[in-house]
């Protein structure tokens, strides 16, 4: 399918918000949150399940579905993806996290990696990979391609805005991964932002702008 763009209507209401001109730090920061959670909602719909079977409140033995097969790490893309964090795990509080310190040099726009950090077993996860925006690409192919060095191939990227240029980027480079988003934008402009965009995700969530 490769890309997913969720047209969930509290998704989309909660985009608009984060859209306005004049929005505070408070509100970027919990609708990033709660998009996060939706995103991951969305993005785990296929996930496969086993029966098992239980003795329920009654003493009756009876069967009951669990989640079943590949163990999920969070791969929050420093700083930006941080802000999606905490409603991915709200959904998901058993998953390991895997933290990628990447930065966008703002002259060449190319990534700029200065940390990383995996959970075990990279090979037997499923990496939700949590960033706020795709722009050109380069941070997210970059992270696709360490995610790949250490032995993970399953891979779903969640985005809370989407450019076609970084869509078609990761999908060259990495044709197998799920794109999550809440928008697929116009373009970048100029300078790499994203138009209609949300400005500088980072320094709205984290208050530097
Ligand atoms: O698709 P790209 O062109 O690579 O751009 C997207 C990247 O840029 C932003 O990070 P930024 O470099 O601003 O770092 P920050 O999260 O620390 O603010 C954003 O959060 C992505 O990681
Ligand atoms: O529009 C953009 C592009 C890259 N990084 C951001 O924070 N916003
Ligand atoms: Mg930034």
């Amino acid at each position: 399918m490769g890309l997913h763009v969720i047209q969930h209507p509290l998704v989309q209401h909660k985009l608009g918000l984060m859209r306005a001109e004049h929005i505070s730090t408070k509100s970027f920061r919990e609708l990033a949150n709660e998009l996060g959670n939706l995103l991951t909602y969305e993005a785990t719909k296929d996930m496969e399940l086993e029966p098992e079977t239980i003795t329920s409140w009654s003493g009756a033995s009876i069967q009951v579905q669990r989640l079943k097969g590949k163990k999920i790490t969070a791969v929050p893309i420093l700083r930006a993806g941080i802000g999606m964090l905490d409603g991915m795990l709200q959904l998901i509080p058993s998953a390991k996290v895997s933290v990628v310190g990447l930065y966008r040099n703002e002259e060449t726009l190319e990534p700029m990696p200065y940390f990383e950090k995996f959970a075990g077993d990279m090979a037997e996860r499923m990496a939700l990979v949590l960033d706020p925006m795709l722009a050109t690409g380069g941070s997210m192919v970059a992270t696709l391609d360490m995610l790949k060095k250490k032995g993970c191939n399953s891979i779903r990227v969640l985005v809370l805005v989407a450019a076609p240029e970084g869509v078609k980027r990761v999908l060259d480079a990495h044709p197998e991964v799920e794109i999550y988003t809440a928008s697929l934008d116009e373009r970048l402009n100029e300078h790499g932002y994203i138009l209609p965009g949300l400005g500088d995700a980072g320094d709205k969530i984290f208050g530097t702008r």
